[in-house]
């Protein structure tokens, strides 16, 4: 926390709140292929955001640079006030949780979940020589409690189904009581009972008033938890005539995603912009809390 004395206290009040993320002018390029173009977006410390979009759209992307495992072919990322390529990944990696498949590929497959878990402490993907103490074992089945898996403990990550896989990796991203949680597709492969045990789970995490920023991706608007007020929705990139695009994009290649709305999700979700970005007529709607939204 800022320690401020009295004299700065007017500047203090002034400031704007920490950032958790904040992107300038993003752009993320692979194979001679624009894939992200011009993303902009801010988080501050505390907000809980959805990043919703299509498939294909960049989401996926978009959470490699954010958790720093991806780097932008142009623009900045500053993630929980460390710029991307100036301030060794290590030092703070460990301050962001994540929850995505690409990360689940990366355990060593006999790995225990257990110890799957354990290791967000120091941010590693296999338990080497690390060792942790009992109170930080006793957290992390706590936690596969919470989720319904603790009957996994001495099993091995390969054998695990999908959605058991995805309930380990929510278990692990929340192990080291990140600053930054980022889970993408958290909801991937659960069944029913499991996702609406996610979605709870998740609601708690929303309404959650502590300095944790939270970014859930989703292509579902009837997986997104509540207590998740903003949103950044991810379109199609119209009319790309720059240069740089016109050399970029070869003639089958989609259009690059950018970030199409920021803000507060009440106001975000409209029938218009849905359907702009899905490219088909939808109506969306809102019953207890939870979105929905159906071809028209
Ligand atoms: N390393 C790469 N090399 C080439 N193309 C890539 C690479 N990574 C992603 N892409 C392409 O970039 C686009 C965006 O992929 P990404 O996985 O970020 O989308 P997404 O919005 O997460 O999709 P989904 O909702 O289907 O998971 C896709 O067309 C994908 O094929």
């Amino acid at each position: 926390m800022n320690q401020v004395g009295n004299g700065d206290h007017a500047e203090a009040v002034k400031a704007e709140p920490r950032r958790a993320l904040d992107l300038r002018g993003v752009e993320f390029r692979r194979q001679r292929r624009v894939i992200l173009t011009d993303v902009n977006l801010s988080i501050a410390q505390g907000e809980k955001w959805v990043l919703f979009g299509p498939n294909g759209i960049g989401k996926s992307s978009l959470v490699s640079m954010m958790s720093t495992r991806g780097f932008p072919s142009e623009g900045s990322v500053e993630i929980l006030g460390n710029r991307l390529g100036k301030v060794d990944v290590f030092s703070y990696r460990n301050r962001i949780g994540l929850s995505s498949a690409e990360l689940s590929r990366a355990f060593p497959p006999e790995e225990d979940p257990l110890d799957v878990v354990v290791t967000a402490l120091t941010a590693t993907t296999g338990r080497w020589r690390d060792s942790y103490t009992p109170e930080e074992y006793g957290r992390a089945l706590e936690l596969m409690t919470r989720f319904g898996v603790e009957y996994l403990r001495g099993k091995q990550m390969f054998k695990l189904s999908e959605g058991e896989r995805t309930r380990i990796l929510i278990c692990r991203a929340l192990m080291a009581d990140p600053e930054l949680l980022i889970l993408d597709e958290p909801t991937t492969g659960l069944d029913l009972g499991g996702r609406e045990l996610a979605i709870r789970a998740l609601s708690r995490i929303g309404a959650d008033e502590g300095g944790k920023a939270v970014v859930l991706v989703t292509h579902r608007l009837e997986e997104i938890p509540q207590g998740f007020d903003h949103v950044a929705i991810m379109g199609r990139i119209e009319g790309d005539e720059s240069a740089a695009h016109q050399d970029a994009v070869s003639g089958a290649d989609p259009k690059p995603g950018t970030i199409v709305y920021r803000g507060d999700l009440e106001h975000g979700f409209t029938d218009e912009r849905l359907s702009s970005v899905f490219g088909i007529p939808l109506h969306v709607s809102r019953q207890d809390g939870r979105w929905s939204a159906f071809a028209v």
